[in-house]
């Protein structure tokens, strides 16, 4: 069973199609990088996948089950840090997390256990007791990992979460993303980096305008050279496409 897919995927806002038949899928075990500039749809194709905005047209299927009519088995099995890391403000590190756990199906016991086993994991034990308005932008990204992945997910969602780390955060969570789809969950991830993504990720895609328009080899040398005149030959090749995205923006 593909652990995500998302195919034909139109999202509109006003006259802008900020996602224009974008089709992806994600295997168990598999990390799937999308990069693209900025306003490429990255961010609206993830919250689509996982119900947090609808589609006008296509669908999006997660473990098996169309978004739309999946229940409180599939949500449970899920994971994701889309926008804003997850995190109330008036609740501690520990307790978010063990919240986060609760929510996503683990009993009292098993949360207070994937509470302590991420504070150690991701190095926020200097934090554990302290509430979450108070965190640094990096160690609430840290907290909002911790929260979307200590109830073990199998198909988990990560929208550019390097942004505000430190380098010590970003080793954390390459081991974090590694560990997860070696036990066979699927990741889906976002990134700005290149470097990074091309270090840890199975398949990258490059989407623009709404839609996936090449992919990229992991390794690969001078994979921003190649970004970029993927998006240079799309441009080039949709020149009314873009002047009408560039006035919709105006
Ligand atoms: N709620 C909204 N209302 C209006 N326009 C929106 C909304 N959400 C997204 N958009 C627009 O949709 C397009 C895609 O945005 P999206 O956030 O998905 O891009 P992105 O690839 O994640 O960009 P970034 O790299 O900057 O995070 C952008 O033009 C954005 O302005």
């Amino acid at each position: 069973m593909t652990a995500l897919e998302i195919a034909g995927a139109v999202r509109t806002y006003g006259d802008l199609r900020a996602l224009d038949g974008l089709a992806l899928t994600v295997e168990p075990g598999e990390i799937h990088a999308i990069i693209g500039l900025n306003g490429a749809g990255k961010t609206t194709a993830m919250k689509a996948i996982v119900g947090q905005t609808r589609l006008d047209a296509g669908e999006a299927r997660v473990l098996g089950a169309p978004i739309d009519a999946a229940g409180p088995d599939v949500l449970g099995r899920l994971g994701s840090v889309i926008d804003q890391p997850f995190g109330y403000p008036e609740l501690t590190v520990r307790d978010n997390i063990v919240h986060a756990a609760r929510l996503h199906g683990l009993d009292r016991a098993a949360a207070a256990c994937a509470a302590s086993s991420w504070i150690a994991r991701l190095e926020l034990e200097p934090w554990a007791g302290r509430r979450a308005r108070g965190l640094s932008l990096g160690n609430r990204q840290r907290l909002g990992l911790a929260c979307a992945a200590a109830h073990e997910p199998d198909l988990l969602i990560l929208d550019e979460p390097t942004n505000a780390l430190d380098p010590a955060g970003v080793l954390l969570l390459r081991d974090v993303i590694l560990a997860a789809a070696t036990r066979g969950a699927g990741v889906l991830v976002s990134s700005h980096h290149l470097d990074e993504v091309s270090r840890i990720a199975h398949r990258i895609t490059v989407i623009h305008a709404g839609r996936v328009v090449g992919s990229l080899e992991p390794g690969q040398t001078d994979l921003e050279h190649r970004f970029f005149e993927m998006v240079r030959a799309w441009d080039a090749a949709h020149r009314e496409d873009v002047r009408t995205r560039q006035e919709v923006h105006a």
